[in-house]
């Protein structure tokens, strides 16, 4: 399991020639999870193809045999996965390990907390000092018993009463794990559970829930909030399953061939869902050249290729309304700020404080290492670019955090002089591909020695 990492191992990028051709990114994380948990629930024998397998996914993989599925690798990106039926899970004997898996983790807390079993949650140091309480507070008034050492944090363990409430929940935070956990929780809970959410977020859950047949219903209110329905106890049907690529991974290279001289890159099957396309539309106001090509749905997801061209970019305010869609992607729109004329101002980022790391704390700390004027608020971040130089063979801490890493790396290959990260270890957990895809199209990475203490 992914708790106890390696020693880091730090990873230098240095300038690198244009980025051209065809590629594909590894599948959607977000997508990649849901896939598993739900195949883990359905009757019959759910496909995966396309599947992430980086360590977040492993760790839901692993999770999900412990409840009693049947999951198997077929070849590379290929699985198969034999459901136990809705409110079917066994009682694990170990604890649960997500690693460094915030989204997996969550999610599975609301799909396990209604089945009346009880079952241990850890993970690795950085999962443990999250907080849990935004999924724990509606599964609690669902009637789940939680157990947790310190307040709301891994390790826990929670145990379902035999029958738990329906509830209806208003969301107090956009947040697509709360809801998502909400409704895996209803799945096994007699009666509908309802979801009001003021802000629209990513969508992917009830998608695939009426993919596998489940009583969804989608409205909206007098007040234009959205109204989820879920009708709990029914049987889920295994589908077969086709993951996009992950547009958090895209982002990467979408961005690097904007700022490399020369670029041209075309990203192939993409996810393109409205609420994951924040970036896009970023990146277009600001000058960047993206075009996006083929445009089709796959596993009611919307998919494109991406064609990106390098593009003198210029400085723009991303509204904080916008931030749902791109929200683990302002790490890589900092960077493209740092080469763009004038000054990006992020706001809305409240959330970011508490993902794998304090992220505008740590995309600010690495910008100015690199000698790019920052700005940071306590929900915001200005980045003004242009510099004549940027990177400097400065070392850019990454806390362990993988969307703060590989955007570092593309600071290094897009920039005039290297830069160095601490570790390049947990880019593992989401787009282990990252540095041979990079190197495929003429990238170059050097490794250092173990990092200095
Ligand atoms: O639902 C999901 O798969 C995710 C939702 C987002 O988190 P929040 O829902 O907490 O905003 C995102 O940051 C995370 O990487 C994945
Ligand atoms: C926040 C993220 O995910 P998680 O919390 O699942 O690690 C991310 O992938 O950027």
């Amino acid at each position: 399991m992914p708790s106890e990492r390696p020693s880091p191992v730090p990873l230098t990028a240095t300038a690198t020639g244009p980025l051209k051709g065809r590629v594909r990114v590894p599948g959607d994380k977000s997508i990649s999870h849901r896939a598993l948990m739900l195949g883990a629930l359905a009757i019959g024998e759910t496909t995966i193809q396309g599947l992430l397998e980086g360590d977040d996914i492993l760790a839901t993989v692993a999770a999900m045999r412990a409840f009693g599925a049947i999951v198997s690798r077929t070849e590379p990106g290929h699985w198969r996965i034999k459901g136990v039926g809705v409110g079917g899970f066994l009682e694990p004997e170990d604890a649960i390990d997500f690693g460094n898996a915030g989204t997996g983790v969550r999610l599975a807390l609301g799909l396990v907390g209604s089945q009346a079993i009880s079952a241990t949650f850890t993970g690795d140091a950085l999962l443990r000092g999250r907080p849990m309480g935004r999924i724990l507070d509606p599964l609690r008034r669902m009637g789940v018993q939680v157990l947790a050492r310190s307040k709301d944090r891994l390790p826990l363990t929670i145990k379902g009463p035999d029958i738990t409430l329906p509830i209806e929940y208003r969301l107090p935070v956009p947040s697509a794990r709360v809801k998502s956990a909400i409704l895996l929780a209803g799945l096994n809970t007699p009666g509908i559970t309802t979801i009001v959410e003021p802000t629209l977020t990513r969508d992917h859950t009830e998608r695939m829930l009426t993919a596998f047949g489940a009583s969804i219903e989608i409205d909206s209110n007098e007040d234009g909030e959205r109204i989820v329905r879920l009708e709990g106890r029914r049987d889920l049907k295994a589908q077969q399953i086709v993951v996009p690529g992950d547009p958090s991974s895209a982002a990467f290279l979408i961005v690097a061939a904007l700022l490399i001289e020369g670029s041209d890159l075309t990203i192939e099957a993409v996810l393109l869902n409205p609420m994951r396309i924040g970036l896009i539309e970023t990146l277009v106001e600001m000058g960047g050249d993206i075009a996006i090509d083929n445009r089709r749905t796959v596993g009611g997801e919307a998919v494109g290729d991406i064609r990106v061209r390098a593009s003198r970019l210029r400085g723009v305010t991303v509204p904080p309304e916008r931030a749902p869609s791109m929200i683990d992607e302002y790490p890589i729109l900092a960077i493209a700020a740092a080469f763009a004329e004038g000054t990006t101002v992020m706001e809305g980022l409240a959330e970011l404080r508490i993902k794998e790391s304090d992220r505008i704390a740590a995309i600010a700390a690495g910008l100015l290492a690199n000698g790019v004027t920052v700005e940071e608020g306590p929900e915001s971040l200005a980045v003004t670019g242009g510099a004549a130089r940027i990177g400097g063979g400065a070392t850019v801490t990454t806390r362990l955090d993988h969307r703060v890493a590989t955007s570092f790396l593309v600071l290094g290959l897009a920039g005039q002089a290297p830069v160095t990260i601490d570790d390049f270890g947990s880019i593992q957990t989401s787009f282990p591909e990252f540095q041979a895809l990079m190197n495929g199209l003429g990238a170059h990475f050097e490794r250092a020695g173990p990092a200095a203490a």
